[in-house]
């Protein structure tokens, strides 16, 4: 017995983690794409209302290179973007010479329409268009 409902012994409860990230229980505008809304030192939600990396003893092994890494990218993408331009000299061999670009980018379709399966996300993919600085 789980709130009124009798799981019958034997079976098997899986949850419905889409539903967890879209349930206004745990968000005021939980349809609106609003990354921020995971931010516990803007928004407090609760550890429960977060369940991307699963949670307890199984949680995503990788859950905090993950988010690091994403970190990193979305500060390059954000603030500039490095490229290696490999010159390659026929006669005195390779050099590396490596230049620092700023490049800003925004939303093609800032108001495209969102998906909800499997994960919440702008149908689009996110295109993007860059242009630089
Ligand atoms: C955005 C990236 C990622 C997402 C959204 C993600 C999500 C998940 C989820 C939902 C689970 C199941 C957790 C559960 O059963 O409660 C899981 C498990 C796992 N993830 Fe990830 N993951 C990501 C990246 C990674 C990376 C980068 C690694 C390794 C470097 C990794 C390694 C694992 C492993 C080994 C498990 C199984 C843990 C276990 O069963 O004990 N994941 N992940």
């Amino acid at each position: 017995m789980w709130t009124g409902h009798v799981i019958p012994k034997g079976w098997k409860v899986l949850c419905w983690l889409r539903y967890v990230h879209t349930d206004p229980n745990n968000f005021d505008d939980p349809f609106c794409f609003n990354p921020d809304r995971y931010d516990v030192n803007i928004f407090q939600v609760k550890w429960s209302g977060f369940q991307a990396f699963g949670a307890g003893a199984r949680i995503c092994v990788g859950n905090m290179f993950a988010r690091t890494h994403l970190a990193i990218f979305l500060h390059h993408l954000s603030t500039g973007y490095k490229y290696v331009e490999l010159v390659l000299f026929l006669r005195t061999g390779f050099w590396l010479d490596s230049h620092f670009l700023s490049f800003r980018w925004e939303l093609v379709n800032p108001n495209a329409e969102m998906e909800y399966l499997s994960h919440q996300r702008p149908a689009d993919g996110v295109e993007i268009s860059i242009t630089k600085i």
